[in-house]
């Protein structure tokens, strides 16, 4: 059963399917092992994942190892209807269209928990969150759930602690495999890749302003560096903040950033980054984007209250004027650029093939294994798979250690 919005998109979606599946090769390998092992013969799995084909073929995946696979969107406005379309069609239960309300978003979360899934894979928690607060009798079914990003680890490691959640969670993203490419590479170039489409406007010579040098931050730091762009970083934390300084950054307190930010993004997973006065401070024209979680990083109300007006100037673009005349572009409502603007189109396929291949990994050790609740990190030896897997898709070979050399590693004796 699927509920899309247009199920005569199939075709042009399965071909969007099978262009993302040539540059996935580590969970196509992945998909033959699981159509011979079958391990989730039996199994149900829920997914809460930005729609699109990279993640239908993750879908596939889990199929293919035998499961039944019930999926939606983990944001109002980031599901590709067509993609959503084929992967209906290819026998998955799908549920979302791009540009839910926010009671749609949640019903078709609803929805994809009425298959009783076995196991969970959400992207921000908010499946999570929602069957433990709306669909309780469901939780004696679950055997785990998989974690996509920071800010959903972050979520459910605060729940654990408060004693609220219920069973264990693998914080996927917590995966070097996962985390050191997919939050820097694929969201340095997803991100600015998104601007640039949306906005049609230079990068270089620009001020761009990054709020957050976390693994995100970095990547849209560097990504932004190499176009051009006078890159400038705001922090809390001293140790990124000097980190940044001598990656060759300008570091500075928000308040003074926002005064000659051209274009800002927010990469914090924190709330209010751009709140209350920052909207007086900026210069006119400035644009205003989000990569990191939710709609919360930048202050929409704020912004709306301090404005006479608000227009729709292009695509993904709301013009605000202000009382006294200037003009601050948000774009993608605030929400995650480099998914929620209609360019949006994701990291590149050829990063989710690492952070989907430890996906469908975790997913296969929490059916075999009796994990303990609480969350923990994917276990090394997936992160050493996929790492190796990438390696020889990409065709590089290393070293091993000689027995020589691991001896001396090992030997505290030898010294000068
Ligand atoms: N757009 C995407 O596709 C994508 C990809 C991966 C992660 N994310 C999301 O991006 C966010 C960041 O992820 P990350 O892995 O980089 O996290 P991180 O924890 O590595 O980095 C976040 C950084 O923000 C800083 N920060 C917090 N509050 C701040 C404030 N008020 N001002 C300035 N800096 C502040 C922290 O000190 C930290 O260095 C999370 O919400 C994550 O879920 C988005
Ligand atoms: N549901 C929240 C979650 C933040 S999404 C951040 C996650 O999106 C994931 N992501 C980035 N690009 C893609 C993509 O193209 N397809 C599927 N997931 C993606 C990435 O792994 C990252 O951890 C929200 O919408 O605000």
């Amino acid at each position: 059963m699927s509920n899309v919005k247009d199920m005569s998109l199939a075709d042009e979606g399965i071909r969007k399917i099978k262009w993302v599946q040539k540059h996935m090769p580590v969970l196509e390998h992945i998909k033959k092992q699981f159509e011979e092992e079958k391990p989730f013969e039996g199994i149900t799995i829920g997914s809460c994942l930005h729609l699109e084909p990279k993640t239908v073929n993750l879908g596939l995946t889990l199929q293919a190892g035998g499961a039944e696979v019930a999926m939606t969107g983990c944001n109002p406005l980031s599901t590709h209807d067509d993609a959503a379309a084929g992967a209906a069609a290819l026998g998955l239960h799908i549920y979302g269209w791009r540009e839910q309300t926010d009671e749609e978003y949640y019903e078709a979360i609803d929805n994809v928990l009425s298959h009783k899934p076995d196991v969970i894979i959400d992207d921000g928690a908010d499946m999570i969150m929602y069957l433990h607060e709306k669909r309780p009798e469901l939780l004696e079914n679950i055997k785990g759930a998989c974690e996509e990003t920071t800010t959903g680890v972050h979520r459910l490691e605060a729940m654990h602690a408060d004693g609220a959640l219920k069973f264990p969670v693998i914080a996927v993203n917590d995966a070097y495999t996962k985390y050191l490419f997919d939050n820097r590479y694929g969201t340095g170039q997803s991100s600015l890749d998104a601007i640039m489409g949306t906005t049609n406007m230079l990068i270089a010579g620009k001020n761009v302003v990054v709020c957050g040098y976390g693994w995100c931050g970095r990547g849209v730091a560097s990504r932004a560096a190499g176009l051009g762009a006078n890159v400038i970083v705001t922090e809390v934390d001293p140790i990124r903040a000097l980190e940044a300084r001598m990656d060759g950054y300008r570091v500075m307190k928000i308040r003074e950033a926002v005064k000659i930010a051209d274009l800002v993004v927010t990469v914090t997973g924190n709330i209010d980054i751009i709140h209350g006065d920052d909207f007086k401070y900026m210069k006119d024209g400035c644009m205003l984007s989000n990569s990191g979680h939710f709609n919360v990083e930048i202050n929409r109300g704020d912004l709306e209250a301090q404005s006479v007006s608000c227009e729709e100037v292009r695509e993904s673009i709301e013009m605000f004027t202000m009382k006294d005349g200037r003009k601050i572009y948000l774009l993608a409502d605030g929400r995650l650029v480099n998914l929620a603007a209609a360019r949006g189109q994701g990291h590149p396929a050829e990063i989710m093939d690492m952070s989907f291949a430890v996906q469908a990994l975790s997913a296969k050790y929490i059916v075999e294994n009796d994990l303990s609740l609480g969350v923990e990190k994917a276990p090394d030896s997936i992160d050493d798979e996929v790492a190796r897997l990438k390696l020889k898709a990409m065709g590089i070979e290393i070293d091993d250690l000689s027995e020589r050399q691991k001896d001396y590693l090992a030997d505290w004796r030898e010294g000068t």
